[in-house]
């Protein structure tokens, strides 16, 4: 099987670059500048250039904050780019699979969000990521929308490397204990992905492995015991730790709204998918003893 992934330094593309070959799958990675989803143009011919089974689309504009200053931008990449892929991916027909987020919901829900439930997103992220399942949705109907939620990996930018970094600087951190999800490892999600790909493959008029799934970590947690709970791994490996002051999300003021309620219900995935990603706690580890050891090497190098 071979993957075009759109993306290639974010979190998703670099772990499905490094769980392929163990899948008996390869990957080709497209990023910018030759392949810009805010100029689809172009997009059509490089990709049926480029040839592959699937089409993965990993790039995204995912600075929450910063997305409410640039609307136009974000709905451009995340909204009309992602149809574009989709677009190409029918003409080459092959199955797409979208990326996309809790963000979609507005988190007023008493229990796990499901795929039918009404989206509702509370800022300009999580609308442009609900412009792009329409986009894709109205350009064919061989593909499937992945939600998934609070993403991290040792690459990019993510929550975890956030704490481990200002733990290296306070003793003490505030961290919002009012918006309940699950992290979600890149590793997994490139797992889940590539499962998905050949279930997409191996069975082309099989309507119900297409549509939306929901896809995250398994368990939940809130933003502080998250927190906590990497402080905990990294004090046991002997990594910089901090002290976790659960608040408020009023003590902690950001440009864009959050969902309160962020869990997905992903028995859909399970039991269409047979797919199943691992609990959130146990796919931490691993990353933060590769970041402590990356750290670690990097201080020994210098
Ligand atoms: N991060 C999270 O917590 C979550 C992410 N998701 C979704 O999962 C997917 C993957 O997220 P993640 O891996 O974390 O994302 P990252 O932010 O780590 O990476 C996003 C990638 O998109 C690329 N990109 C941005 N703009 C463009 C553009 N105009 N054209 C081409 N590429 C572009 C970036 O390229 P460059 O390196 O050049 O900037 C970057 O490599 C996204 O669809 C995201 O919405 C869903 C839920 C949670
Ligand atoms: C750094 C920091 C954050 N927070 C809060 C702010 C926020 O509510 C929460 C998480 O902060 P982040 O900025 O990492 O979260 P955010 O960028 O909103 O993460 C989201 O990214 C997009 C792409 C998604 O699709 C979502 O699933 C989700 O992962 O933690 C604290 O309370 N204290 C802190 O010191
Ligand atoms: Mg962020």
């Amino acid at each position: 099987m071979r993957i075009i992934v759109i993306g290639k330094e974010g979190q998703v593309a670099r772990a499905l670059a490094e769980r392929a070959p163990g899948h008996g799958a390869t990957t080709v990675l497209l990023a910018r500048p030759l392949l810009d989803l805010a100029d689809p143009s172009g997009i059509e011919d490089i990709l049926s250039e480029t040839g592959g089974d699937v089409i993965v689309n990993a790039a995204a504009y995912t600075a929450v904050d910063q997305a409410e200053a640039e609307p136009e931008l974000a709905d451009a990449i995340n909204g009309i780019g992602a149809g574009a892929v989709a677009g190409a991916a029918a003409a080459m027909n092959v199955p797409m699979i979208q990326l996309s987020t809790d963000y979609v919901f507005d988190g007023t829900a008493t229990r796990p969000y499901r795929e039918d439930d009404e989206t509702h997103p509370l800022g300009v992220y999580g609308r442009s990521k609900l412009l792009g399942e329409e986009a894709v949705a109205a350009e064919m109907a061989n593909y499937a929308i992945l939600r998934t939620a609070w993403v991290y990996s040792p690459f990019g930018k993510n929550f975890v490397k956030t704490m481990l970094r200002l733990a290296r600087e306070r003793d003490e951190l505030g961290v919002v204990a009012d918006q309940v999800g699950a992290p979600t490892s890149a590793f997994d999600i490139a797992d889940g992905v590539i499962a998905v790909a050949r279930n997409l493959i191996a069975r082309p008029e099989d309507k119900g492995l297409r549509g939306i799934f929901h896809m995250t970590g398994t368990g939940s947690a809130n933003w502080a015991e998250f927190a906590s709970e990497i402080f905990a791994q990294s004090a046991q490996l002997g990594g910089p730790s901090a002290r976790v002051r659960p608040i408020k999300t009023s003590d902690y003021p950001t440009p864009a709204r959050r969902p309160a309620n962020s869990q997905l219900d992903c028995t859909k995935l399970a039991r269409v998918h047979g797919i199943r990603l691992p609990p959130w706690r146990a796919s931490l580890e691993p990353c933060v003893k590769r970041l402590l050891d990356e750290a670690h090497a990097q201080e020994t190098h210098r």
